[in-house]
């Protein structure tokens, strides 16, 4: 058991003499760097900057938002001070640009997760992924199973810092008291049943119909063909849905829709779906985009949108068989309370 333990102390232990590995572990150092000081600004609210004003779009056609700016800033040069890392990609800069000739690494990022929550003084987060650099090609365009670490910050009530190398999926929280961060969960398991779901409901008529047939079904509860009474909970920032789910199990949802722009969701493979895709395996979960996995996406531009359903491995495999056969489903007449899915 290594709970308690510092992050640097952790990551030592980790890395040994391995170069590639010490070039990971740095770029993690970095991040958590970049965390501390972002934890700052977003404590000082709008004592600091005006943090919610929009200051332009970005490529993903977002609004930007000063908060999204400075928090962009800040993370890339946290990771240019470090040699380890070659490139980074950000949700918030329409290119990837390079940081350091000979870095080993790459970095994705979303450097503000939740900027619809900056003024609502609702958890918010930065997502990472670190890939390795490659001789010839776009070194981020490559599947989520190529990661070699997938993590993120939340500024949250405590500041938590989660990763995976890869090795299964840890937590670490700050000490402010001891000025580290410091393990307080080792290799996080997600049950793969739940009762609880995440999903911005106001889009239910934009969904296809396997959502929809499956969401009815949660609805019915205990009186439906799912035979149980389900619970909703939807923070609207990613990084806090995770955390949640990491914490105590569960299913978070941002399908594809009909909306303009929205056949393949809202969230980006890169620097949010294949991070949390991969902490999320690595706790024994899976993510899907409810056809296949998360991970096994081939990658073809920076700003690529996916669907995402991730948390407990059978109720993502359900959603999945929901998808692709809304007929069949529970809430079908044809099946009702004897449907192929009741569990
Ligand atoms: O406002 P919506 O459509 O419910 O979307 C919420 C989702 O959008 C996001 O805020 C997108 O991330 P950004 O804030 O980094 O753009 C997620 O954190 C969240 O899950
Ligand atoms: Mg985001
Ligand atoms: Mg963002």
């Amino acid at each position: 058991m290594t709970i308690g333990i510092g992050l640097e102390a952790y990551l030592d232990a980790w890395a040994g003499t391995d170069s590639g590995r010490t070039a990971v572990a740095s770029a993690l150092l970095a991040l958590a760097e970049a965390g501390l000081e972002l934890a700052e600004i977003v404590g000082g609210g709008d004592l600091v900057t005006n943090q919610a004003a929009i200051v332009g779009d970005n490529a993903g056609g977002d609004a930007q938002k000063a908060l999204d700016v400075r928090s962009h800033e800040v993370v890339v040069a946290a990771l240019k001070r470090t040699s380890a890392v070659a490139m980074v990609a950000s949700e918030e800069a329409d290119d990837t640009e390079t940081l350091n000739e000979g870095g080993l690494v790459v970095v994705a990022t979303d450097p503000l997760d939740g900027s619809s929550n900056i003024d609502t003084n609702i958890s918010i987060g930065t997502i990472f992924s670190i890939l390795p650099m490659t001789e010839t090609g776009n070194p981020f365009l490559v599947p989520g199973r190529n990661q070699l670490a997938g993590g993120y910050v939340v500024y949250g009530p405590h500041l938590d810092l989660a990763f995976t190398l890869g090795e299964g999926t840890h937590v670490f929280t700050y000490d402010r008291g001891a000025g580290a961060f410091r393990m307080v969960a080792e290799n996080v398991t997600i049950a793969p049943t739940t009762r609880e779901y995440a999903i911005n409901a106001s889009n239910y008529r934009h969904w296809s119909e396997g959502i929809r047939a499956w969401v009815d079904d949660c609805l019915a509860g205990a009186d439906g063909p799912l035979g149980t009474d389900y619970n909703m909970r939807w923070v609207g920032s990613l990084v806090a849905d995770t955390s949640r789910i990491l914490s105590r199990g569960g299913v978070f949802l941002y399908p594809g829709d009909s909306r303009k722009g929205y056949a393949k969701g809202r969230l980006r493979i890169l620097y949010e779906a294949n991070p949390i895709a991969m902490m999320i395996e690595q706790a024994g979960g899976t993510a899907s985009n409810g056809r296949q996995p998360i991970l096994d996406i081939e990658v073809t531009e920076l700003h690529q949108r996916t669907g995402l359903v991730f948390g407990a491995a059978e109720e993502v495999a359900r959603i999945e068989r929901y998808e692709a056969n809304p007929a069949g489903s529970g809430s079908s007449p044809l099946f009702g309370n004897r449907g192929l899915f009741r569990t």
